[in-house]
């Protein structure tokens, strides 16, 4: 019998993140004149998307950032959309810009993500970002892999040979993730639904990084006793109490606790390092904007 594994906790990671992010807001602050700026646009009224929404903008302040929200009803047009992502992109004070996803039907997501200025693109999703990060130029990173990298290299140190699965393959998480994997010098293997005999291949993996929107998907008995698990997912669903609901990950946390080395808890793992890096890559994308040098490796 092995000891429960360590419970790797992303919400005490992203506090000490935003306080070193608020640190260099500061100095960015004295040095440029002006606030590090963030605007964050909302299409529509989802409730969850209203809670990150408000989030992102609580934090941005609190880390002495300007917060620009932005909200558009579900109906608007994609042409004014378009028109708002002009505005910031020429708006001296943003430095960031984050169209919150998922669009409604009526918009093109591609075509909005394209409009953004890649330089003022702090979810690393234009196809600029995307291209900079496969070829090893700097450039934004997305925000969720970033921070579940952050909180590998803190457990494991380097990361070189170690066999890493990323289960998932969407823009968002599984590609970049695995990108980043392969910077690291990990051998990379991406799965994802049409993967014949997952648990097997899970089994080979000192890194596991669940990222497919399935709750409780991965279990203890696929792992390799000792693996490091980073759970991705957010799934909401039903809790014992009648109308009421619960978060839980893509992995079953119980079982995966009893086999693994170390893994990450939904909530208060990987969802909080999302916007704490948000916020990082923000302070990073002012620097750039201001033609300021700044060492990355400090926050
Ligand atoms: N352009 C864009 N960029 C995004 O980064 C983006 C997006 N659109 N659309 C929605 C998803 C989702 N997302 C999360 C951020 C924080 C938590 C988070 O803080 N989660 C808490 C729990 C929150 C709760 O209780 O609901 C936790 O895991 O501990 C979760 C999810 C960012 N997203
Ligand atoms: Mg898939």
């Amino acid at each position: 019998m092995s000891a429960e594994a360590e419970r790797i906790d992303g919400k005490a990671f992203a506090e000490g993140l935003r306080d070193r992010v608020a640190e260099a807001a500061a100095a960015f602050t004295a040095r440029a004149g002006r606030q590090p700026g963030l605007a964050v646009v909302l299409v529509g009224e989802d409730p969850a998307s209203q809670v990150y929404v408000r989030n992102k903008g609580r934090q941005t302040v609190a880390c002495g950032m300007a917060s620009f929200e932005h909200r558009l009803p579900a109906d608007a047009a994609e042409a004014d959309l378009l028109a708002l992502v002009e505005t910031l992109n020429g708006d001296p004070a943003v430095d960031g810009i984050l169209v919150q996803l998922p669009l409604p039907p009526q918009m093109d997501e591609a075509k909005v993500i394209a409009a953004i200025n890649p330089d003022k693109d702090v979810d690393g999703f234009h196809v600029v970002n995307v291209g900079r990060l496969a070829t090893g130029l700097p450039g934004f990173v997305p925000c969720t892999p970033l921070g579940c990298v952050m909180l590998l290299r803190d457990r494991l140190g380097s990361l070189s040979g170690l066999d890493a699965v990323v289960i998932g393959r969407s823009n968002i998480v599984g590609k970049p993730m695995a990108q980043l994997l392969l910077a690291e010098s990990c051998t990379v293997t991406v799965a994802h639904s049409r993967t014949r005999d997952l648990p097997e291949v899970v089994r080979r993996a000192d890194i596991v990084v669940a990222a497919v929107g399935r709750p409780e998907m991965v279990k203890g008995d696929w792992l390799k006793p000792g693996a490091t698990v980073i759970d991705v997912g957010i799934n909401r669903v039903p809790a014992a109490e009648a109308g009421k609901t619960r978060l839980v990950g893509d992995v079953d946390y119980a079982s995966a606790a009893a086999v693994a080395g170390a893994i990450t808890p939904v909530p208060g793992g990987v969802g909080p390092m999302t916007i704490a890096v948000l916020l990082r890559n923000t302070i990073v994308a002012a620097h750039r904007n201001e033609g300021l040098d700044f060492d990355e490796s400090t926050l």
